[in-house]
């Protein structure tokens, strides 16, 4: 199925679920509205799924590995081979994500869609669109075609792990360089300068920081990104986990699935879904604010807020983990509390 063809399937969210879900949170013997952000995510998840009896009990991590040729231009502190040895070690269930998924029951799916290297282990998917990017500080990331195959793939993966039994998938991603792409991503879409959107990624110095500037203002130069158009921005300056992860967004809305954004990469590659289908926003959930400053202005550009803030920028996912249990003791509360009605307390009915 082609990019058209899948976004024509997305029909807005079912709001009588919503309004359902709502109402049992409204009846619940608590304050009014005391869950904040917890109560509109199980809101969220019960209208874009058509039912107030949320489930979340079977969930996933999709884990987007790739490489990218601007760090050519050493704007990260560590080299392009690690990429490959922390996906490798996703398979052995070797990395922080698989710690912290472990204790939130969650699976962790690594997937190969352009590591520098051939790959092996267990479990891994492979859609490789190639050995890494182009430098984006010298042309394009990679061609148009080959975002829309990204796309596509994060589209379909999306529709298999709902066929498996998946309620809800978690972003993540591992790809020395990725927030150099992630930066000139974000300054494209949301017109903003360099500066206001770079970080020190995996740990940069003051110096390094500055050069990482300069690299994601050549990149805009060289590539000349059009802001309205998504694919354009993913295909000639974001890199191929950032086009396959914004497929996962859209698949999230087109399959109604809820998809958990994680820190600035996931949240790059959800801003660029959005600016190809608006709708699909009604498939995220935020699940944390990054510790890189441009986290926030992706997020509010596209009206979320996340559940948790502690300072994390560990990638690979481990902010959306971190979400689910929390979502868990919402549902807890959800379906187990008793009303208003049941230990005989008279509340006001809300406004609303
Ligand atoms: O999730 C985040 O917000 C985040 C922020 C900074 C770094 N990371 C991780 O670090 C890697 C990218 O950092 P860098 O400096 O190589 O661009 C990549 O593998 C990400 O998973 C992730
Ligand atoms: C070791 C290592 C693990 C990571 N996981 C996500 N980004 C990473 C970057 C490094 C350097």
């Amino acid at each position: 199925m082609n990019l058209e063809e899948a976004l024509r399937q997305i029909t807005p969210p079912d709001e009588r679920a919503g309004q359902e879900a709502k109402a049992r949170w409204d009846s619940i013997a608590k304050p009014l509205g005391s869950l904040g952000l917890l109560e509109e995510a199980v809101i969220r998840v019960a209208a874009l799924t058509g039912s107030a009896r949320v489930e979340l009990d079977k969930r996933c991590a999709t884990v987007f590995c790739a490489d990218n040729g601007v760090v050519a231009e050493g704007v990260t502190q560590t080299g392009s081979e690690v990429t490959a040895v922390v996906a490798e070690n996703f398979t052995r269930g070797d990395a922080s994500v698989c710690a912290m998924a472990r204790a939130a029951r969650c699976d962790v799916i690594p997937v190969d869609i352009g590591v520098a290297r051939d790959l092996s282990g267990e479990g891994l998917v492979v859609h490789k669109l190639g050995y890494g990017t182009g430098n984006i500080a010298r042309g394009p990331a990679m061609t148009r075609e080959q975002a829309l195959d990204a796309l596509s793939f994060g589209i379909s993966l999306v529709g298999e792990l709902k066929q498996k039994g998946y309620r809800i998938v978690a972003t993540g991603e591992m790809g020395i360089g990725n927030t150099t792409t992630s930066s000139a991503v974000t300054a494209a879409l949301l017109g903003l300068p360099a500066e206001e959107v770079t970080g020190r990624g995996a740990g940069l110095t003051s110096e390094g920081l500055a050069h990482k500037i300069k690299t994601v203002e050549r990149a805009l130069v060289v590539n000349h990104p059009d802001p309205n158009d998504g694919v354009d921005v993913l295909a000639k300056v974001g890199g191929f986990d950032l086009a396959g992860l914004a497929g996962v967004f859209l698949g999230g809305a087109v399959h109604r699935v809820p998809v958990l954004i994680d820190g600035f990469i996931s949240a790059a590659a959800a801003l660029a879904a959005a600016r190809i289908c608006p709708a699909v926003k009604k498939a995220m959930l935020a699940s944390h604010l990054s510790d890189e400053p441009a986290a926030a202005l992706a997020l509010g550009a596209l009206g979320l807020r996340p559940l948790i803030t502690a300072g994390m920028c560990l990638g690979e996912g481990t902010g959306a983990v971190a979400a689910l249990p929390l979502l868990d003791m919402a549902l807890a509360v959800y379906r187990e509390m008793s009303t208003f009605w049941e230990i005989e307390i008279d509340a006001y009915q809300p406004l609303s």
